[in-house]
Parts: C-alpha cells; sequence; structure tokens
C-alpha cells in the first residue's frame, strides 16, 4: 500500500480531478485549469523525485489528468494506474519525454504531452554560455579569485580560447541545436558545422544571409556545412554542443574512441540528456586531456555524477538547469497544463508544435487545442484547423 501524500487543493468542488506532481511557476496554469472546471492537486511533498508507488497514491481512485516531471518513470505502471482511474491524460513539463514510455500510454489510450518550443532560446542560451564559460575558464577564475590566490596581473593566468573564427559543431541541430548555432555564429563568428538526421534548412538560410551581410560590411564571412557523419563535427569543430534527443540511436552516442577523435582543445557541451555521453569515458578523457573542456548540464545517472567528475577543473558542472529562466519556467507550466486539460475536454491537437505563442500570450485566451500531443496520430486524435 502506497504512502499518502501531501497536496495543495484548488478549487476543491472542480468537476474533473488534474494532479500536478510539482508545484510549477507561476499561476496562469492553475487559473487555466480552475476557469475549466478542475479540482487541482499539486503534489508538496518534500522529496524531490518521486517513486511510482508515490505517484500511484496521488493518481487515486479517480484522476482525469496528471502533469509530470521528467524524473519521473511514466511506464506501463502509470499509466495502468492511471488509465484504471479514468485518466487519459498526462503531459511531461518538459520538451523531452525520454522518461516516458508512449507505447504504454498509447496501450491504455492515454495522450502524452511535452512543452516545446518555450524553451528554446533559454536551452540555447545555457550552451552558450557554458560554451563562453569553459573557452574563457570562468569557473576557475572565479574559485581562484575567492580562494585568495590573485595576487597580481600575469600573462599567462588563465589563458583560454578565442572563439572568433573558430569552428562550432552542433549535433542534433533541431530546435535548440539550431538556436544555439544561430547564437554562436550571430554573436561569435564562428564558422558551422553541423551533423542532424535532417537538413537545417532555415538554420542555412540564416547563416547564409549573415555571412553576406558580413561580407557586405567588410568582414571576413562565416561558413557552414552539414557534415556527412558525426565523426566529422568532431574531428573539426572546436566547440561541439550536443542537442539531440536521447533514444537508442543518441545512447553514448559520444563515448571513448569519438572522444579521441575530438581535438585536444577541444570543448564539449552536453545540455541534451546525460545518457548522450559516456560519462565514465569522458572522466578518463579530461584527466587525459587536461586541455579539453566540457560544460555538462546534464548527467548520465542523474542526479550523481559518475566518480571523477567533480575534481575535474577542466569541467564545468551545472545542475539542469538550462530551461531554467521565470518566462519558460511559467510557459512549460502553462503548456503542460494545457495539453492536460485539452485533452480532458476533447480538444484537438494544434497542427504545429513549433508555433506554440498563441498559447503562451496572457492577454488572450488560448486557442481551443491541446498545445504539443506526441502521440496524438498513435491515439488518432483530431487535429486543429486554425
Ligand atoms: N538540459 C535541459 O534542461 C534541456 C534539455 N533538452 C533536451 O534537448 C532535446 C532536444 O530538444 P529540441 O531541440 O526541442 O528537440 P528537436 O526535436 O527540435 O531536436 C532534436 C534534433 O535531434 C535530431 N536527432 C535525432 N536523432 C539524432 C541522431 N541520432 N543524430 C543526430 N541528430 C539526431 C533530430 O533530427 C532533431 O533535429 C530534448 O529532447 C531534451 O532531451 C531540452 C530542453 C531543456
Ligand atoms: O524540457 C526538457 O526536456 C528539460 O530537460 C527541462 O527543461
Amino acid at each position: 500500500m502506497a504512502k499518502p501524500v501531501s497536496i495543495e487543493v484548488w478549487n476543491p468542488n472542480g468537476k474533473y480531478r488534474v494532479v500536478s506532481t510539482k508545484s510549477m511557476p507561476g499561476t496562469r496554469w492553475i487559473n487555466l485549469l480552475v476557469d475549466q472546471d478542475c479540482r487541482v492537486e499539486i503534489c508538496t511533498q518534500k522529496k524531490t523525485i518521486l517513486s511510482v508507488e508515490d505517484i500511484i497514491a496521488l493518481i487515486g481512485d479517480k484522476c482525469d489528468g496528471v502533469i509530470g516531471q521528467l524524473t519521473e518513470d511514466w511506464g506501463e505502471t502509470l499509466f495502468s494506474a492511471l488509465s484504471k482511474a479514468g485518466g487519459r491524460a498526462f503531459s511531461n513539463m518538459a520538451v523531452g519525454y525520454n522518461n516516458v514510455d508512449v507505447n504504454a500510454a498509447n496501450k491504455y489510450g492515454v495522450a502524452v504531452g511535452n512543452t516545446p518550443g518555450v524553451l528554446t532560446e533559454t536551452t540555447a542560451e545555457l550552451a552558450a554560455s557554458l560554451s563562453v564559460a569553459a573557452a574563457r575558464r570562468i569557473v576557475e577564475a572565479d574559485g581562484f579569485m575567492r580562494a585568495g590566490l590573485y595576487d597580481g596581473w600575469l600573462p599567462h593566468l588563465f589563458v583560454g580560447n578565442l572563439l572568433k573564427g573558430q569552428t562550432v559543431g552542433v549535433i542534433g541541430a533541431g530546435r535548440i541545436g539550431s538556436a544555439y548555432a544561430r547564437m554562436m555564429v550571430e554573436g561569435f563568428k564562428m564558422n558551422l558545422i553541423y551533423y542532424d538526421l535532417y537538413q537545417a534548412t532555415r538554420l542555412e538560410k540564416f547563416v547564409k544571409a549573415y555571412a553576406q551581410f558580413l561580407k557586405a560590411n567588410g568582414e571576413q564571412p562565416v561558413t557552414w556545412k552539414r557534415a556527412a557523419s558525426m565523426d566529422e563535427v568532431l574531428q573539426e569543430a572546436d566547440v561541439i554542443s550536443l542537442h539531440p534527443i536521447l533514444d537508442k540511436t543518441t545512447y553514448h552516442l559520444v563515448n571513448k574512441e569519438r572522444l579521441a577523435k575530438m581535438k585536444k582543445e577541444a570543448i564539449l557541451i552536453n545540455c541534451s540528456r546525460g545518457p548522450v555521453v559516456d560519462e565514465v569515458a569522458l572522466v578518463e578523457h579530461l584527466r587525459e586531456n587536461p586541455m579539453f573542456r566540457v560544460g555538462l548540464d546534464v548527467f548520465e545517472d542523474e542526479p550523481y555524477m559518475k566518480p571523477g567528475l567533480a575534481e575535474m577543473k577542466n569541467a564545468i558542472v551545472v545542475p539542469h538547469i538550462a530551461s531554467a529562466s521565470k518566462w519558460t519556467r511559467e510557459g512549460m507550466a502553462t503548456l503542460a497544463a494545457l495539453n492536460v486539460l485539452g485533452k480532458i475536454k476533447g480538444y484537438p491537437a494544434w497542427s504545429d508544435p513549433n508555433r506554440v505563442e498563441p498559447f503562451l500570450n496572457e492577454n488572450t485566451p488560448p486557442p481551443v487545442a491541446c498545445p504539443s500531443i506526441v502521440n496524438a496520430k498513435a491515439l488518432a486524435l483530431p487535429v486543429s484547423k486554425l
């Protein structure tokens, strides 16, 4: 028998029971649900990562929908429990949904929502920040100051890499990868090489236009290339940022062999998912190549780091905060709530999850649709004509 969990309740007499496994930023998401006759229950348990058992207790006997988190294991057990409680709506408060077994959700007829777009720029900005911090050794230099070791300017003190004119490599040039590429190309005048299963047409168009702009202004134009293989990116780029989804094809995409192909002074950034990198191999590589640097937002055994990583001076580590801007986190909560609400109310799926702005405008009511349902096709949900 699962232990009871502590909850905060909004609109106790609401017709539909919606559970959020965590408190989420902002109040718009709560208001949108309450206005549509939902009783909203927010888990206030102090424990950071809820177990399957905890979530079963939250779902209870009657539950119309759940907003969950990327740290939770949404598989057969939870979808079966939700379905038994009458629920057909779930949304991750995240764009990535590698924690969700979509086949299991399909089996129980549960719609699975995610939150694309609203976190694209925020996540890309953190990847760009880590790139600069690693190139210019900002975290090491900060530690040096705080330790009282600075006793005057020196020609060799914390010398790092100039980004301008170097090559940035992007693996997975989707929404976030493309936004990051644009920041690095436009902001630092870096050349671009990228690898993706698909051509990033809009990104290429942007870089081409920017190169023409630079040339017209008498500056060295930037160059760009879609690589035929990932290894080409690893060999040519000075800064490599990982932005693919996590699935079977990207698990340990960066391993011992691939690390060995990178330049000795390269910078590797990971703001995708931890298991995209073999972290044990990475620690060994960092140890053997002190000029190689990494910036990591995500970890293979999150929230833990592999032994040795924390001691590496050439690693910058932050706790999965890439999407952590106020506007983005409030927007993620809104999209997740609207995914669940829309499914409960029988709304169609939005036709283009890359265009979610209409759901985020606080001054107008959101469109009558679910912003992003990843298994809409499998469940044969109608698609919005808007
Ligand atoms: N650290 C953080 O806080 C955050 C992490 N993420 C992660 O970033 C991922 C990407 O998000 P978006 O850009 O919105 O998704 P997206 O779907 O727009 O982009 C993913 C790209 O990866 C490419 N891809 C898939 N398999 C590949 C492979 N084997 N090799 C190379 N490329 C491959 C896809 O073709 C696509 O272009 C999410 O799935 C999530 O895991 C997203 C937001 C915040
Ligand atoms: O959205 C995601 O996938 C995250 O990792 C957190 O923003």
